[in-house]
């Protein structure tokens, strides 16, 4: 029988010849297998280590015949992992006894003495059962998490972008942790996917997470999962962002937003690779490369006690930081170029590029939502233009001529200006004076977190 890694079984009984005889019978098919004499022993070995098949007898002290210790501990193992198959083996067996223990939810029923071809052959289809359903589960998480992130090429040439280009490359190919730090949109995400692409990982899953946009409470699920029924609204076991990275990359975005208990969390997973889904004690062991990205100044956490200094750490090996666009003055036209051609693509127009007033324009500006606005700054005019060039006014910019002084933009004129326009103008200049700090500008402008992200998404900064 073949299955790629051969199934690894947990075998229960009080009595050792029996052990003995499973685990030679098991052994020589290849299987890894563990013995234990209890159902104590049963649910430690569970709660601490992968298996794909329970082998659990009905009956461990001694005189007792009536099969309840085993019926209570498939109960048990259930609540573990409800998808594990437990085939329970008996010398007492009767139909009463085997209809309860598939009621009870055991997936297989043998009697003793036991035939080794049909024990083999259950224990080999039980163990494919299970990782068929277990891999169809992070299957289909690892697809939901792919649709939200994009994937892009990273786009730099300037003289600034240089050293940081040359140090992604240098330390990419190893597992060491980076830490991105940069201004908002200044391509922290797309630094993270390129890393990965670059890795011996890039074939493995990159999954990214947003500790900034995720509401009180959920940090833990969408991390590390939850078995059916760990709170109300778990109406089924969902793998988190640690286990659909597995062998891959995981990006946690906004790491600064991770709450207190969570870190200490992250610190156990970073050191050991092991977690528990919320609601389960059954432990996991995962192999994942962090990278992880920030726009505040963590150090300054670490002192106000907010941010954990042994998680930073683990997760600052490698720094990297990536400038704001309006000192990358250099990679502005290969940026806004290659923006144009997805747009144009994107809406089905014929554009022939910038006129070199516009191009100059786009130099000009302070951009202080950085590439992201860029971005959407190509996309406006992409819609707007008329003619066969993009013109300076098909910008839009509140501000095309940006001084030295104050590099981010001039005071508009409140009368040419929508409210729309004064929410955005004002998020900017707030998140300028903050030095792009996401945290610090939502407080000042009495915005939730939440509210706050919604408004820099609409307005694309
Ligand atoms: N070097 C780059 N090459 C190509 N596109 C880029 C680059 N940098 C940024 N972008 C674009 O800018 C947008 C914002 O980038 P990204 O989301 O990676 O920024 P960020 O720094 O992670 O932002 P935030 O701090 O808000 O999470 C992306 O959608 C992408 O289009």
């Amino acid at each position: 029988m073949s299955l790629e890694k051969p199934p690894s079984v947990l075998v229960a009984d009080d009595q050792r010849d029996i052990l003995h005889a499973l685990r030679v019978l098991l052994r020589g098919e290849g299987c890894k297998v563990k013995t234990v004499n209890t159902p104590d022993e049963a649910l430690d070995a569970l709660a601490h280590n992968p298996f794909d098949v329970a082998l659990i007898d009905l009956n461990y002290a001694r005189d007792t015949t009536s099969g309840d210790e085993g019926l209570d501990l498939i109960g048990e193992i259930q609540k573990l992992d409800p998808d594990l198959p437990v085939v329970v083996m008996t010398a007492w067996a009767t139909i009463d006894l085997a209809v309860e223990c598939m009621r009870r939810g055991a997936a297989d029923f043998m009697q003793k003495p036991w035939e080794n071809a049909r024990v083999i052959a259950t224990i080999f289809n039980q163990a494919e059962l299970y990782r068929a359903k277990h891999r169809a589960t992070v299957l289909a998480d690892e697809n939901r998490a792919l649709k939200e992130s994009k994937s892009r090429d990273f786009l730099a040439k300037s003289d600034v972008m240089k050293p940081v280009l040359e140090i992604m490359h240098k330390v990419a190919p190893s597992d060491a942790n980076i830490l991105i730090t940069g201004e908002n949109g200044t391509g922290k995400g797309v630094a993270a996917r390129y890393i990965h692409s670059l890795s011996a990982r890039a074939t493995e899953p990159f999954v990214s997470i947003n500790m900034g946009g995720l509401a009180t409470g959920v940090a833990e699920s969408e991390l590390f999962g939850h078995v059916k029924g760990a709170f109300t609204d778990a109406k089924s076991d969902r793998a988190g962002r640690f286990e659909m990275a597995d062998g891959g990359t995981l990006f946690m975005d906004e790491i600064g937003n991770l709450p207190m208990e969570q870190q200490q969390k992250l610190l156990r997973v970073l050191e050991t690779g092991e977690f528990e889904r919320v609601g389960s004690s059954r432990t996991l062991k995962v192999n994942v490369r962090i990278v992880s990205a920030t726009n505040s100044d963590l150090q300054k956490s670490v002192k106000e006690g907010l941010f954990r200094e042994d998680l930073l750490y683990r997760l600052n090996t490698i720094p990297v930081h990536l400038p704001p666009l309006r000192e990358r003055e250099g990679d502005i036209p290969l940026l806004a170029n290659a923006f144009l051609k997805q747009h144009l693509k994107r809406y089905n127009k014929a554009i022939d590029g910038f006129l070199d007033q516009a191009l100059e324009t786009l130099k000009r500006y302070g951009w202080p939502g950085n590439v992201r606005e860029l971005d959407h700054t190509i996309e406006r005019a992409v819609l707007l233009a008329g003619g066969d060039k993009i013109k300076v006014s098909d910008l839009g910019l509140v501000s095309t001529a940006a001084t030295s002084d104050d590099s981010a933009m001039n005071t508009p004129s409140l009368d040419d200006m929508s409210l729309e326009d004064v929410e955005k103008y004002l998020i900017q200049r707030t998140l300028k004076r903050n030095g792009g700090n996401a945290t610090k500008t939502a407080e000042d402008l009495g915005l939730s977190r939440s509210a706050f992200y919604r408004r820099l998404q609409r307005f694309g900064l």
